[in-house]
């Protein structure tokens, strides 16, 4: 049996609005999600031990039945008891590049790598929609992940409809290195507040969606435009994030102040991303932002947005 190692891309969240409530306490959203660069290295091997053993290289990620990765594993397990029967252990190594906690997707990224690299050890012949339902299983983000590139989600944030990839930007990344949010933390206090703007009725819903597919926004990124595009990004928690973390706020504020295409929180946050045209652009704006704020504890990439999904690494 061979062993794997795949590619992880993070993601951003282009826009991200949220619509009403769920029969599942979840939330209807209508989202742009947009792979990037940035991304973990997952190494799946077989073992002799009889079970699924993890190892990670980042203290705050956690080690045990509750990291994305082993449920990815188990559900595999679970759902094809005989071959797990018959192949016995995993073992599951994170290289971890991609922030903790921070609105860029991690753990959902390595959940649907370890998905693509059961499927390839094992040989269980599964179907790109037959790993997403496995995906949208263990949570709203991992189905994206799977597919990468650039695509409006809707429902939980688990059905996809892919549009043009943008992947001609560059994209520069700021987060406090203590700070995380949880992302039910961001959605329940979302609902504390603003629950009586939700729309109730179905047809409403089916309404502002289709606005959204064609909207300024897809347009732009139709027509790869991206002064549109950094004008029209959105986030709905961002009026809770940035209200609770002035930090952030000020983050955004030193992006927005320098010449970038526009800037923006990803998902529950608290990474705050600015688009920019070329890498030469995105440099200058990071060194900015180290300039202006210099806390040790605000860290800053620079990456590109990208093509994204689940890809086999060069030496697996
Ligand atoms: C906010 C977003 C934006 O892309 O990303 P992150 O900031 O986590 O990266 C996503 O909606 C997060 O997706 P994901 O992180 O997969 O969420 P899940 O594990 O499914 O759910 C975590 C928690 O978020 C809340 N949740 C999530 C999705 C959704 N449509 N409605 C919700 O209310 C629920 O409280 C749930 O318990
Ligand atoms: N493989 C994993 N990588 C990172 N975090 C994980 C993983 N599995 C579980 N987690 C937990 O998920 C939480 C959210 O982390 P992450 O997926 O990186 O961020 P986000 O949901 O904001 O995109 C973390 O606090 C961590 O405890």
């Amino acid at each position: 049996m061979h062993s794997y190692s795949l590619i992880a891309p993070a993601k951003i969240n282009l826009y991200l609005e949220i619509l009403g409530d769920r029969y599942d306490g979840f939330h209807e959203l209508v989202m742009i999600l947009q792979s990037i660069e940035l991304a973990d290295k997952i190494h799946i091997k077989p073992s002799d031990a009889e079970d699924i053993r993890l190892h990670c290289n980042h203290p705050q990620v956690p080690k045990d039945k509750s990291n994305l990765a082993y449920r990815a594993a188990k559900l595999i397990c679970d759902t094809f008891p005989d071959v797990y029967a018959n192949y016995g252990g995993i073992d599951l190594t994170i290289e971890k590049n991609i922030p903790v906690a921070a609105g860029l997707a991690g753990g959902s990224t390595n959940a649907a790598a370890v998905l693509v690299g059961l499927n390839l050890m094992w040989q269980l012949g599964l179907t790109h929609p037959e790993l997403q339902d496995l995906a949208a299983q263990l949570g709203s983000d991992i189905p994206f992940c799977l597919s990468g590139g650039t695509a409006i989600a809707t429902g939980r944030g688990e059905k996809l409809d892919p549009i043009r990839n943008l992947n001609n930007l560059w994209v520069v990344l700021a987060k406090y290195n203590n700070l995380s949010v949880s992302t039910a933390w961001a959605y329940q206090t979302y609902r504390q507040q603003y629950s009586q703007s939700y729309l109730s009725d179905p047809e409403d819903i089916k309404l502002r969606r289709a606005e959204v597919h064609s909207s300024p926004l897809v347009k732009a990124i139709i027509e790869q435009n991206g002064v549109k595009i950094g004008k029209l990004l959105y986030n709905d928690l961002e009026k809770i994030v940035l209200t609770h973390h002035s930090q952030v706020a000020q983050v955004k504020i030193a992006f927005a102040e320098l010449d970038v295409l526009g800037t923006m929180m990803s998902g529950s946050g608290p990474t705050v991303f600015a688009l920019c045209e070329s890498e030469q652009k995105a440099q200058q704006v990071k060194q900015q932002v180290e300039a202006s704020i210099s806390d040790p504890e605000l860290s800053l990439w620079v990456t590109k947005l990208s093509s994204g999904g689940i890809q086999l690494a060069d030496d697996h």
